[in-house]
């Protein structure tokens, strides 16, 4: 049995203006004890999927199961296996580190001691901390004790919507670690993010783009799929390059990606030609080299599609 299993969710909004497609005939698979990521940008539909899946929101259609119970008919039994760390943060401002934790403990009917075991190495960072207000931690810190939150009844799937979004590099990097080790204790952990480097670091992800999944696998399996001629291009006047390159026949894609453009050529097309195209029009300080691809590129290439 999966852990969590999705078979065309659907959910829609309907405002005065508009009826918005949030969630499309989305299906996908997570094993017990998977990383799984759900990754896509702002308004992908990621946290309406998560809160379909904890039962927050009923869905239009389709349906899913988390370890087994269903998520419109087992409401209950699914609220005791699931944690759920919203994208916010949701804690009790007004509340200490230990009374948010000792509240989030009495409602699920157990206390800290009984499970402290699961959230011990990520609570003793926030430990020197714990008679200071929530609203008053830094964001690291919330993200911490959000996290031992949606812990503190041993969930046996955790939900976490963008747990590291405006966090900086060293607690991302930080939070990381703390899922791996969670992942040892046989926790299913369900992550959605909009940082496509944190792809790497799930065993498998689903891209998701306006409601859709476009795509399901291992990082690496995602990546090997791409099959295309990748080139970073660089120049003294990069805006006015993107522009030739975008309006060039020879370019399947291009795209700009941090310092450089990322171009894709058609099958009939070679780096002689891009050179010969970018000489033609005067541009200036040229730079082009072969490069990998990552789950980023693969992003752009499936949105193409
Ligand atoms: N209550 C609502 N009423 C109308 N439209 C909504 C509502 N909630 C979400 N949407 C729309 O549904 C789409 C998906 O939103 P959702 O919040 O699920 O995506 P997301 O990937 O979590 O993005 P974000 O990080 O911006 O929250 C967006 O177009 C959003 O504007």
């Amino acid at each position: 049995m999966s852990a969590v299993s999705v078979n065309k969710l659907t959910k829609l909004y309907h405002t005065k203006k508009e009826r918005v497609k949030a969630v499309e005939e989305v299906s996908f698979e997570v094993s017990k004890g998977e990383l799984f990521g759900i990754i896509g940008p702002d308004g992908a539909g990621k946290t309406s999927l998560f809160r379909m899946l904890t039962t927050l929101l009923l869905p239009d259609g389709g349906s899913a199961t988390v370890d087994g119970s269903d998520i419109v008919k087992d409401v209950k039994a699914i609220r005791k296996k699931v944690g759920y760390m919203p994208g916010r943060f949701s804690l009790y401002q007004d509340l200490t580190v230990q009374e948010n934790l000792d509240f989030f403990a009495t409602i699920f009917n157990t206390t800290v001691i009984e499970n402290y075991d699961l959230i011990k190495d990520i609570y003793v960072q926030i430990e020197p901390f714990k008679t200071r207000r929530a609203g008053k931690l830094s964001g690291g810190m919330k993200q911490k004790l959000a996290l031992c939150c949606a812990l503190i009844h041993r969930p046996v799937v955790l939900f976490l919507d963008e747990p590291t979004t405006g966090v900086d590099a060293v607690s991302r990097k930080e939070f990381w670690d703390m899922l791996k080790r969670l992942k040892d204790q046989a926790i299913t952990i369900l992550v959605s993010t909009p940082y496509m480097d944190e792809a790497a670091l799930c065993d498998r992800v689903a891209l998701m783009q306006t409601g859709r999944i476009l795509s399901t696998g291992t990082p690496t399996s995602i990546i090997s799929s791409f099959a295309s001629n990748l080139f970073t291009v660089k120049a003294e006047k990069m805006y006015p390059l993107l522009c030739d390159l975008e309006a060039w026949d020879g370019a399947r894609d291009s795209y700009s990606f941090g310092e450089f453009h990322h171009v894709i050529l058609n099958a009939q097309y070679d780096v002689g030609q891009l050179r010969t195209y970018l000489d033609s029009k005067a541009h200036s300080n040229v730079e082009i080299h072969t490069t990998q691809p990552n789950i980023e590129d693969c992003f752009m290439q499936l949105m193409q599609n």
